[in-house]
């Protein structure tokens, strides 16, 4: 992995298919209980009985990332690609994330570009390392350096850049209320990094379409 990434990643952050140690069923409804009545709420009142048992649910579906390895879905390459080793951008790949401070949304978009080594990945492969990554509790910055990171790791192009542009909730509903104020941030490795004619490159193919 490239050095400059892997020292902004605690190594807790990069982890293919971590091990979790998951409380039961019973001790994660008795949580959500808990924290119903921090709302000031009656957890036995008729609306939410099966509240907790729902919460269950829904955080298995919004935090699916942890069983879920990232470096896998890139796994399978086409070389077959009439010669073609120029960037290659997928833009505005809308995401859904939690910020690992309160656990509340992150909503926004990654703009993730590489310069091919010979071999290219399915499109779609890199809008599900971008969801890995938000199924799990993050910081904008940390999401930003994993998605470059192990795109950089697996395909080993001669560069990636990675821009991403969010809203994070924890600053619009709660604490300083700033609605609609967006957090850019980037990651650029290889070539992107060496050459800022590519990082260029890169932004201006990223507005074009209408982007960050
Ligand atoms: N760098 C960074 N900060 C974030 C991200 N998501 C949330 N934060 C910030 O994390 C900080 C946590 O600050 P604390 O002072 O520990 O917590 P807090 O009292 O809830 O902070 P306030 O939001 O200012 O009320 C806040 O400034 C948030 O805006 C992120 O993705 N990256
Ligand atoms: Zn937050």
């Amino acid at each position: 992995m490239d050095a400059a990434i892997k020292k902004m990643m605690p190594q807790s952050a990069y982890m293919d298919k971590p091990v979790t140690d998951r409380p039961s069923q019973e001790e994660v409804e008795t949580a959500v209980r808990t924290l119903l009545r921090w709302t000031g709420d009656n957890p036995d009142r008729e609306g939410l009985v099966d509240t907790p048992k729902r919460v269950a649910k829904a955080f298995r579906e919004m935090f699916g990332g942890y069983d879920m390895c990232p470096a896998e879905e890139l796994g399978r390459t086409f070389e077959e690609v009439a010669g073609y080793d120029d960037l290659v951008i997928v833009r505005d790949i809308k995401f859904h994330s939690h910020c690992e401070h309160h656990m509340v949304p992150i909503i926004g978009k990654a703009h993730v570009g590489y310069l091919p080594d010979g071999k290219v990945v399915g499109l779609s492969k890199i809008a599900r390392v971008v969801d890995i990554f938000a199924h799990r509790l993050q910081t904008q910055e940390a999401l930003t350096a994993q998605i470059a990171g192990v795109i950089q790791d697996v395909l080993n192009p001669r560069g990636v850049a990675v821009m991403v542009e969010a809203e994070h909730m924890c600053m619009a509903m709660r604490g300083i209320r700033k609605q609609g104020s967006t957090t850019l941030t980037s990651t650029f490795t290889g070539n992107f990094r060496d050459n800022p004619e590519e990082q260029i490159r890169f932004v201006t193919m990223v507005r074009a379409g209408g982007g960050a």
